[in-house]
């Protein structure tokens, strides 16, 4: 019997051994050269390896480089301190949750588990925290609302999805805004890899596209994405619903700087796990650039 997994590679390499390659293959990789995917893991071992530099030598450091190359976020640990009760527990929207940790939106669970989204809402009510569900979820809006305590090219559809996300008690919306369009899934292409029909979109478009020459998320991404979405679409979208909006996929503090303005109620910082755009900055490394104008 495989070892009680312990950490998150032990999970990953479950998952490997358990799923079909396709759909390991979808769930890990990132684009093209997987350049910005190794970025994302390297930044973090990067933590432990860089040496000590003092906070104001970097804050230096930082504002002397317009684009710094990495400066990554430490921790750094103060000692005798009583650790007997520790609370990591924080607010976010004004609800408490056990930790400043989040479930991404991420697309297809049933690929992974017949339960699909629905059993990972369980899991993030069980811990306490929130999950942001995917329009590309294998569960429909409803059944993930009833089972614990999402924009389009069409915007009448993406009305539609508001109107069923606010009518189930979601609590904010989540607009992805780093993908225009769908970047080079290079395994993808090379399994041909087909996506099952969106659950969220039955009744509303057909999601079954069939393509010979690749995989089928490309073709139907081609069909529904809006590479026209900008910040003025922030406007419509605020003027249909009074549920808060953030935007995921901030990497630069320029950006930071115009939702501010735009007034939406927060940003995600995000590369989209190495998934969109390759040779972006790792995730990790864009925190600080991002925030250091909010400090
Ligand atoms: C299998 C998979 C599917 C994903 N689907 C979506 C999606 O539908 N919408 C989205 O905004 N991000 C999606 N993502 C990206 C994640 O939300 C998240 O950005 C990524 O896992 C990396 O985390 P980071 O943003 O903290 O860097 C997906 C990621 C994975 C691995």
């Amino acid at each position: 019997m495989a070892a009680e997994p312990v950490n998150l590679n032990a999970f990953q390499e479950l998952a490997r051994l358990a799923l079909p390659k396709m759909y390991y293959d979808f769930y890990a990789g990132g684009v093209e050269n997987q350049y910005t995917l190794k970025e994302n893991m390297e930044a973090f071992h990067g933590i432990t390896q860089v040496k000590l530099v003092s906070m104001s030598n970097l804050r230096n450091r930082f504002r002397t480089f317009k684009r710094p190359f990495i400066i990554s976020p430490r921790f750094w640990p103060r000692i005798l301190v009583d650790v007997c009760r520790i609370d990591i527990s924080t607010s976010t929207l004004d609800y408490k949750i056990s930790a400043s940790i989040i479930i991404a939106p991420t697309g297809l669970h049933k690929l992974a588990n017949p339960e699909g989204e629905v059993a990972t809402a369980r899991a993030a009510a069980s811990c306490n925290t929130i999950m942001v569900l995917s329009f590309t979820s294998s569960c429909s809006i409803e059944e993930v609302a009833a089972s614990c305590n999402a924009a389009y090219k069409k915007r009448d559809m993406a009305a539609t999805l508001v109107q069923r996300a606010e009518r189930n008690g979601f609590m904010a919306l989540v607009l992805t805004a780093d993908t225009p369009r769908l970047d080079r899934r290079e395994a993808d292409i090379k399994n041909k890899m087909i996506a099952q029909q969106l659950k969220n979109l039955e009744g509303l478009l057909s999601t079954k596209v069939t393509s010979d020459t690749g995989s089928n998320l490309e073709a139907y991404a081609k069909e529904t994405m809006d590479p026209s979405l900008s910040w003025k679409d922030i406007e419509w979208l605020r003027s249909i619903t009074n549920l808060p909006i953030l935007i995921k996929g901030v990497l630069t503090r320029e950006d930071a700087i115009k939702a501010v303005e735009v007034g939406v109620a927060g940003i995600i910082v995000s590369n989209h796990g190495a998934r969109q755009l390759d040779y972006t900055p790792a995730t990790i490394s864009a925190l600080e650039e991002v925030t250091i104008n909010f400090t």
